[in-house]
């Protein structure tokens, strides 16, 4: 048992995708996406056997991945090499390679040569063979005619292609000019994502025999034996998205069948890692060609290389996260290789005739060895028989279980062809007007009346089963028989009776070789091999021929002729409804594309014209008068109805949206009220401030006024202060003139008292007077001053009044232009608050005119 290799080769990036954001980053034998920053995306990161980077060469991906395949092709074992991955990111490349850098499949081929020229021991034969699966249906390359292929499988060949042409090579060069000439007839075709995308998966095969070059010798029957091995070469189409790709009409059939097929390749390598194949599972080989072709490669006999080609390309992550996680599956899978050998029939009769003569000689204890080690031998050999008749048994319910699927997807297929049938036939006559041939046709068609025949069940009896000798004695080398899983399977209809009737029609068909119509619909590789003269077993094809002979008689003969005769006709209008079949089918599918097609632009127009209407709906309610003065339109009831939900719907729609605006509008005048709020504090504290103002007004008026007031009560003050001085003694000038006058007199009353005798008591009293004199003149000396005194007083309290007169003068200029800034602001603040109460108005209008109900 042995694993899967799996390589990943990732190819340089196309020119006009250079590496920006995420990109996948390959270190030893792990690649990993990372993303724009440079760190590995979670989950994405792989590991495989071999991990080839963007500088790799085909070379290097031979000689560490492909090589070993392709040697131990040589040896005996089978071998499959296949390039998996989307479209144009380097299958081709990598299988076929160009003249400067050969492919896997050139560097092979030339292994091959070269090694079997070394080889002295061994002589070998080597065939090739070159086909093609292109939308499902086989082609043989080297042989451009040879088309829709069947694939068989029988217990001598396996699994095969029937019909496929097989070329023997001896020469590099005549296998390269096959090669050649098979990619001529490739199928190839130009998509957006490659100018040369390969439309059909291509298998080259080699098939390599040898054996011993001492053959033939006394007692040498292993070296009779011939090994046979098939080395497959498998360059796959890519998956591929359409929407990519850009595939309309063939290509857009191709890529269907070609990603129908990879998927079912894909459901295989998922069954077969899920350990499918030890557990007994079905593995659905037969969903498609493809499969059923590589059954081999996958989980069988054979030794597989898989190499994952994947792009770098940022757009297409996806893909390459699809094929790596492909690989990551097919890594798991598990196959059993083996050394075919086949041993020719001289070989075999002396291999048997040795082991009977042992077991004689062990039987008669004459043998050489003790009778308990024969008796362990036959123990041995009765386990042996045991084990096989247990492989039978398994692979009887193998088979049977295939059966019971394929029965059912033959029914399945029959509803479906009877369900077309249907279709094509009342398509023709629909458009022929055949309509009367529509009963005939159906009963032609429909192969359960012919098969209910008894005639025909008999000749469904096909010829019994080959079987492998089991009982091989002394063999050295592992040697794996190729068995039949699927012996047995219900025949096709039309090909049964063709089969039938050519065998038992001309004997000679034992030499004629098949051709590929021979195998159309034929599932049964017994059936086949009843077909296949060249390949067929001799004796089974001696004992079904004698019995036949004997079993003859007259009546029988006339009837088979009657019934032949009847076959011939079925098969006549049944070859005549399958080719009509086969057109409508193709009309069906073109008119299918057509209706499609047709379809879309239907819908597109039908898009368009809805939005022209629409448009024009719009102009028109536009344009027209208001509805009152329009005439009450004729409407019915579905109308009026749709209307009105329209309405309610609108209304609907418009009350949501007054709702949303009421409140939109409440948060307003709320919020317009706090404004009105702080506008009203701040008119009342500027009012305050206004009478503040006024009030300091009028205080600077009466202090403007207040310097005369102030004045006339200085000066009376003054005048007070005069009356105070003359009360106090001091006089005025005329009063002290006056007084002056006074004593003067009474001086000139003493002076004549001296005279006339009073002498004495004038002098008495001048002398009592001459010092009131000297106080007099004191005194007036005194009033001087004090009127100097007074005058300077005055002086002083007049410039005391006349500067604080200034001060105020000053005071009031500037209480004036204080005041008239004041009045200035307080316009600018009336003004404002006019503004606001304004504003408030208009809100509320506003407010109003918004809460009132709507109809
Ligand atoms: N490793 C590579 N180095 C250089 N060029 C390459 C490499 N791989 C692919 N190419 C180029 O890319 C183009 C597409 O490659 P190729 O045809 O092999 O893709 P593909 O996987 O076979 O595509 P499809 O499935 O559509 O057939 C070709 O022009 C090829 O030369």
């Amino acid at each position: 048992m042995e694993k899967i290799c799996v390589a990943i080769r990732l190819r340089p990036p196309t020119k006009q995708n250079v590496v920006r954001g995420h990109h996948w980053k390959v270190s030893d034998n792990s690649i990993s996406l990372l993303s724009a920053a440079g760190s590995v995306v979670s989950g994405h990161t792989f590991a495989f056997d071999t991990i080839f980077g963007a500088d790799a060469k085909n070379i290097n991906i031979y000689e560490q991945h492909a090589k070993d395949v392709v040697l131990s092709a040589v040896a005996g074992f089978n071998g499959t090499v296949f390039a998996y991955g989307q479209t144009s990111s380097g299958k081709t490349y990598t299988m076929r390679g160009s003249e400067s850098e050969p492919g896997i499949t050139r560097l092979a081929v030339n292994e091959i040569f070269r090694h079997i020229q070394k080889a002295s021991d061994r002589e070998y034969l080597i065939r090739v063979s070159y086909m093609e699966i292109y939308n499902e249906e086989i082609n043989d390359l080297l042989t451009p005619d040879s088309r829709k292929l069947q694939v068989h499988e029988n217990l001598e060949k396996g699994v095969f292609v029937a019909g496929l042409r097989e070329e023997i090579v001896d020469s590099v060069e005549q296998v390269l000019g096959l090669l050649e000439a098979g990619e001529v007839q490739r199928h190839f075709g130009e998509t957006n994502m490659n100018i040369n995308s390969s439309r059909s998966h291509s298998i080259f095969r080699m098939v390599i025999e040898s054996r011993s070059k001492c053959h033939g010798g006394q007692g040498s029957d292993d070296v009779d034996a011939v090994r046979v091995s098939e080395l497959n070469l498998v360059d796959l189409a890519g998956s591929e998205r359409i929407a990519k790709t850009g595939a309309g009409g063939v290509r857009l059939k191709e890529g269907g069948h070609i990603n129908k097929s990879l998927m079912c390749l894909g459901n295989v390598i998922n069954k077969l890692c899920e350990g499918g194949a030890k557990q007994g599972a079905h593995i659905p080989y037969r969903d498609s060609k493809l499969t059923r072709i590589l059954q081999t490669a996958l989980g069988g006999n054979a030794r597989t290389a898989i190499i994952c080609t994947m792009t770098p390309d940022e757009e297409q992550i996806d893909e390459s996260r699809g094929t790596l996680q492909f690989a990551s599956r097919a890594k798991r899978v598990t196959n059993c290789a083996q050394v075919n050998e086949t041993l020719t029939d001289a070989a075999l009769l002396k291999r048997q005739k040795k082991e009977i003569e042992e077991l004689l000689l062990k039987l008669q204890g004459q043998g050489s060895k003790p009778s308990e080690e024969l008796e362990k031998e036959i123990k041995h050999l009765r386990n042996d028989l045991l084990k096989i008749e247990l492989e039978r048994e398994k692979l009887e319910l193998e088979l049977q279980e295939e059966k019971k699927a394929l029965n059912d997807k033959l029914k399945e297929q029959e509803r479906k062809i009877e369900n077309l049938s249907t279709m094509v036939i009342s398509s023709a006559t629909d458009d022929f007007g055949q309509l009367s041939q529509k009963g005939s046709r159906r009963e032609t068609w429909c192969p359960r009346q012919v098969t209910s025949d008894p005639d025909i069940q008999r000749m469904k009896k096909t010829a019994k089963e080959f079987e492998a000798p089991s009982n091989f004695l002394g063999s050295t080398v592992p040697v794996s028989l190729r068995r039949s899983h699927n012996l047995g399977l219900p025949p096709a209809f039309g090909s049964l009776i063709e089969d039938e009737e050519d065998f038992w029609k001309s004997p000679d068909v034992l030499d004629k070789p098949p051709t590929p119509a021979d195998f159309e619909n034929v599932a049964d590789e017994d059936t086949w091999a009843s077909l296949n003269g060249g390949h067929m077993n001799s004796d089974l094809f001696n004992d079904r021929f004698d019995r036949r002979a004997i079993s003859s008689s007259a009546s029988e003969d006339s009837r088979c002729i009657l019934l032949e005769h009847q076959l011939r006709e079925l098969q006549a209008q049944h070859e005549q409804l399958q080719t009509s079949f086969n057109k409508k089918e193709l009309e069906l599918e073109t008119a299918i594309e057509d209706t499609r097609k047709f379809k879309d632009q239907v819908d597109l127009l039908s898009q368009e014209n809805a939005n022209l209407e629409e448009a024009l709906a719009l102009t028109e309610t536009q344009m027209l008068p208001p509805v009152a003065q329009l005439s009450p339109p004729v409407v019915t009831e579905d109308y009026y109805v749709k209307k009105l939900e329209e309405l309610v719907h609108e209304m609907e729609v418009e009350q949501t949206n007054s709702k949303q605006e009421k409140v939109r509008l409440q948060e307003e005048v709320e919020c317009l009220q706090d404004q009105l709020q702080s506008a009203n504090t701040t008119l009342q504290q500027e009012l305050r401030l206004r009478t503040e103002l006024e009030q300091e007004v009028l205080l600077l008026r009466e202090k403007l006024n207040s310097p005369n007031i102030h004045m006339q009560s200085s000066i009376h003050e003054c005048g007070f202060a005069k009356n105070l001085h003359s009360d106090e003694g001091f006089r005025t000038t005329d009063e002290i003139s006056l007084s002056r006058k006074h004593e003067t007199g009474e001086l000139e009353e003493l002076r004549s008292l001296e005279s006339s005798d009073k002498e004495e008591a004038y002098y008495e009293e001048v002398k009592t007077l001459a010092p009131r004199c000297s106080s007099i003149s004191d005194m007036q000396l005194d009033i001087v001053g004090i009127e100097d005194r007074k005058s300077e007083i005055w002086m002083e309290q007049i410039t005391g009044i006349a500067a604080p007169t200034k001060l105020i003068k000053a005071e009031r200029l500037l209480l004036a232009n204080e005041l008239q800034n004041y009045i200035g602001a307080l316009a600018k603040q009336d003004a404002a608050i006019s503004a606001i109460c304004m504003e408030m108005k208009e809100f509320e209008v506003d407010i109003m005119n918004r809460s009132r109900p709507i109809c």
